[in-house]
């Protein structure tokens, strides 16, 4: 069986007493796209830095395509493509020079540097951009440039840092489309976002990362329909009047809690995942006088499931330290 294409092994980072990423483990296979979530600080450049052999780890290991990211850096190097969320310029060097530069530094000469250099602009939509100068372009033309840069070398494995922040949403949806064509060749794409709702469209995988741990990995739709959640399913519900009647009336209902209150009515959140209990919570509604015109299972976006996933985490952590100080 061959080996994931990124692997990461109790990948820990300290960076004096702070402990940046803390014991990560997780795999990405062959030919697919993670997302990798988290807010600021939570450590996924850090991650995505010693995985791209740019940073060493404190302790644990990561390995691309099998391949060692400590032991053996060149050959990695060879499989991973590297978009940082920043990347460096140079004054007065064109877009073709710019590729063309870097395609030198890679070793290719002749004819291939030729060939390697028409297919990334080709592919990154930079011709018509050939001769403007490489550090006055847009911040859609710049990504496109960087992505264009770190696909020189074909590699099949793309590690993209935060390379939609700051992008209009023409620009995002461009970037969007590339991603998508590049993994419909095949390539293995981890990707860092905070927008959470296009991650969720163009992922397999999802990775959530809280305070350097992992607290999620699983696929984008069973996190939207909560199939995962200990934390209660959320409906959509909606009074043909006075709706603030719904508030008042879930503060005396046990299981229903106000997710969030609407123009119409709220979204609330039942406590209990089986479907007779919501039937029944309807049931009560109506029987208690409440007007309803709707009521139906809402999907949780992505920022919802972080959120609960985070909060739960909090909740638990908060018991433990409860129950310790306890004892
Ligand atoms: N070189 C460094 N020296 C000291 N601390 C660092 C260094 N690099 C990162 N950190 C700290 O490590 C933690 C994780 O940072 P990291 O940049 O990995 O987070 P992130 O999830 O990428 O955040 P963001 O979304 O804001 O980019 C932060 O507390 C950060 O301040």
């Amino acid at each position: 069986m061959s080996a994931p294409a990124i692997a990461a092994h109790n990948l820990v980072r300290k960076f004096g007493k702070l402990t940046a990423v803390d014991g990560l483990s997780f795999e990405v296979p062959h030919g697919s796209v993670c997302g990798f979530v988290g807010a600021n600080g939570a450590g996924k450049t850090t991650t995505m830095r010693m995985i791209s052999t740019l940073d060493y780890p404190t302790s644990g290991s990561a390995e691309i395509c099998g391949i060692n990211v400590v032991d053996y850096p060149a050959k990695v190097r060879q499989l991973l493509g590297w978009m940082p969320d920043h990347f460096g310029n140079y004054q007065n060097m064109t877009v073709l020079e710019y590729l063309d530069f870097y395609a030198r530094a890679l070793g290719y000469q002749g004819k291939e540097r030729l060939m390697r250099v028409q297919e990334v602009m080709e592919f990154a939509d930079l011709i018509p951009l050939a001769d403007r100068l490489s550090n006055k372009l847009s911040k859609g033309m710049t990504q496109r440039l960087c992505l264009g840069r770190s696909m020189i070398h074909d590699p099949q494995v793309l590690i993209m840092d935060e390379p939609a922040a700051g992008l209009d949403p023409k620009a995002r949806v461009e970037l969007k489309h590339l991603i998508r064509i590049l993994a419909e060749e095949g390539k293995t794409i981890f990707i860092s976002s905070h927008i959470l709702s296009e991650l969720g469209e163009m992922c397999d995988s999802l990775l959530f990362i809280n305070s350097g741990k992992i607290v999620h990995h699983g696929d984008a739709e069973s996190l939207k329909t909560g199939s995962d959640q200990s934390n209660g399913v959320l409906y959509d519900v909606q009074l043909a009047s006075n709706p603030e009647r719904l508030s008042d009336w879930a503060v005396t209902s046990p299981y229903v809690e106000i997710d969030e209150t609407r123009k119409r009515g709220a979204r609330i959140r039942i406590m209990d995942s089986n479907p007779d209990h919501a039937a029944e919570i309807l049931a009560r509604m109506i029987k208690d006088g409440l007007p309803v015109i709707e009521f139906h299972r809402e999907q949780r976006n992505l920022e919802d499931a972080f959120i609960d996933i985070v909060s739960q985490l909090d909740r638990e952590n908060a018991a433990q330290l409860t129950t310790a100080a306890n004892d």
